[in-house]
């Protein structure tokens, strides 16, 4: 695993220099020494030469494992822990100078401790080529920081730190299992340009579970292929995350397979994007068969795009976020098994389409009008559906409450039926694969007959989350409806200014929502309203074809014919019109 050679800043350093620090991996420690002041005098001539921190990492058996250079005011941590979470420390210790001559650890050496669990962090100061002062940390219970005087370089106390990592390794054990109960993940956002949608980044953060400790905004100038970022911007946030202590570092933009591993390599710690992300969220959340079906499906359709060799390894040893599925344990399947998979869970989605559409047919038949909730997740959908009908849907303050469309059956004051249906929320870059995967659920939003379109009120971006709305209504090809603009959470003070024609409720209040229903029993009445067809027995054909068509109120058998009331929808009674002519038409 480990090469024999120097790592680190190593350009410009002459051959010589690095044929000396070569030498060191050929260094061994006695069983009782912790720093011994030969290995000391030599880095600090080496680190004094340079005018660069060295780094020397210590086995427990006095082995030397690796050697590198930093500039002078950092050296480049390593990780020789390959698992997060494991219950004990990572067996070798960091020792690095500090060539100002100032021994005393730095805030970043101390949560490169905790991060990569050595098991104990040495700083020796070093000025004219000599050491000067010495300082250790250990970590102990509840990952403490544990800090030892700033020791004169030539008194160490050697077989005492010798003794603590022992005591470290203990204590951190212990402590480790209670730690992960409510091991909140720490993440650390990315984001390029958009304020808002770093911001959005945060909730969905947050909705998947994870504490959000830091977050960054970029610049985009050209996406750099090999990280996304540039290279020197990646290190940065190398060591922000290190300083800030992340486990996950979450970018606001679709990242290739190549370069989450890049950058995880960089970073060292897992790397997410936003897709990822909002599946994470779709996993956690999918309860009903199809959801999970799905959400899988779509986890499967992003990963198969990404799999490269066996990289990721950060990521598939951490856990946490970006991980989890309803196919969790098929993580680690390959290509062919994926494939398989994919084309399983199509067929089985496949299936519940076909039932669903069987569902949909019978419910054509009575020709009940549906009217959906659509909008921006946690714009109050659900809210307005449980105040409008008097039901318990699931309603959180977190994005993606709802998975599954659900349905009501309502009344209006006319007594025109119809079904209110919730939908799942849109959001800005909603995963492509997600679209696809949740195509027949979200066509629910394009069967209906009327679209109630339910913005924020009390957002800032409630303009642009309409638009995102719009956006999402036209790829699905829902545009042909008929609308009704709704801005909710007025309670919250009224939004100022509003889309023409918007009718202002509070789901929370109930303020509005008569005005919403008389608008929706207009709204329907507008495109379904009672007509009377009458079919002489000579064209007895044409009422198998009305039927179908509309919740029939009366039928009477008169002497010459048929005599039929229903409820139809304008178009399909002026398509029959002009199919049989207007006399099949009572006025
Ligand atoms: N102040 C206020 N809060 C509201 C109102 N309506 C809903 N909310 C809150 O907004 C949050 C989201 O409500 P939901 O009904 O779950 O929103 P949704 O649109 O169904 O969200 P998704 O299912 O995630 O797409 C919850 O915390 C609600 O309590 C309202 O009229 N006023
Ligand atoms: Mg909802």
């Amino acid at each position: 695993m480990l090469k024999h050679n120097v790592n680190g800043n190593i350009e410009g350093v002459r051959d010589a220099m690095l044929a000396r620090l070569d030498s060191l991996y050929t260094y061994e420690l006695e069983e009782d020494e912790f720093l011994p002041r030969e290995l000391m005098k030599l880095l600090a001539e080496c680190s004094c030469a340079l005018n660069r921190e060295i780094a020397v990492y210590i086995t427990r058996d006095g082995e030397i494992v690796n050697v590198a250079i930093g500039t002078d005011c950092d050296v480049e941590l390593t990780d020789f822990r390959l698992r997060r979470n494991t219950s004990r420390l990572s067996c070798v210790r960091c020792v690095h100078t500090h060539p100002d001559g100032d021994g005393r650890l730095s805030d970043v050496d101390l949560s490169a401790l905790k991060i990569f669990r050595y098991d104990a962090m040495t700083a020796v100061g070093v000025k004219d080529n000599e050491p000067v002062n010495v300082q250790t940390a250990f970590l102990v219970e509840n990952a403490e920081v544990m800090l030892s005087p700033v020791e004169h370089w030539y008194k160490l106390p050697e077989k005492e730190w010798l003794n603590q990592i022992l005591e470290s390794d203990q204590l951190v054990g212990r402590e480790e299992t209670e730690e992960n109960k409510d091991g909140r993940e720490k993440a650390v956002l990315m984001g390029i340009e958009s304020k808002e949608s770093l911001e959005e980044l945060a909730r969905l953060a947050e909705t998947a579970g994870a504490e959000v400790v830091g977050s960054f905004l970029q610049k985009r100038d050209k996406p750099d292929s090999a990280m996304f970022i540039g290279k020197g911007r990646a290190e940065e946030l190398a060591r922000e995350c290190q300083a800030l202590e992340a486990d996950v570092c979450i970018f606001d933009e679709e990242l290739t397979g190549i370069q989450v591993r890049n950058l995880e390599e960089v970073l060292r710690v897992k790397v997410i994007d936003r897709t990822a992300l909002i599946l994470d969220i779709f996993a956690q959340r999918a309860s009903s068969a199809e959801g999970k079906l799905q959400v899988e499906l779509a986890q499967l359709q992003y990963r198969s795009a990404r799999l490269i060799g066996q990289g990721l390894a950060l990521s598939r040893l951490a856990g946490g976020i970006g991980t989890r599925g309803p196919g969790e344990s098929k993580l680690e399947m390959n290509r062919r098994r994926i494939r398989e998979r994919m084309t399983e869970l199509r067929r089985r989605l496949d299936e519940l389409e076909k039932q669903r559409s069987i569902r949909r047919k019978s419910r054509e038949r009575n020709e009940i009008p549906v009217v959906a909730l659509v909008g921006y997740t946690n714009a109050g959908k659900s809210t307005l559906l449980n105040a409008l009908t008097g039901s318990d849907v699931y309603v959180q303050d977190q994005l993606f409450a709802t998975l599954d469309a659900v349905s009501r059956r309502m009344t209006t004051s006319e007594n025109t039926e119809y079904l209110l249906t919730d939908t799942v929320g849109f959001i800005r870059k909603l995963p492509h694969t997600l679209v696809s995967a949740f195509r027949s659920t979200l066509e629910e939003a394009v069967l209906a007959d009327v679209l109630v379109i339910v913005s924020d009120g009390s957002s800032q971006e409630m303009f642009s989350q309409h638009d995102t709305v719009e956006e999402v209504l036209a790829e699905l090809g829902a545009t042909d409806q008929k609308r009704i603009e709704v801005i909710n959470k007025c309670d919250e003070g009224d939004p100022d200014p509003v889309f023409p024609g918007a009718i202002l409720i509070s789901a929370k209040t109930g303020e509005g929502l008569e005005d919403l229903k008389a608008k929706i029993a207009e709204t329907l009445q507008e495109s379904h309203r009672p007509v009377t067809f009458c079919i002489p027995f000579s064209r007895y054909g044409i009422l198998s074809e009305i039927r179908p068509l509309g919740r029939v109120i009366t039928e009477n058998h008169t002497d010459t014919g048929t005599e039929i009331t229903l409820m139809i929808a304008g178009e399909d009674a002026e398509r029959l019109i002009k199919k049989y002519g207007a006399e099949i038409v009572k006025t």
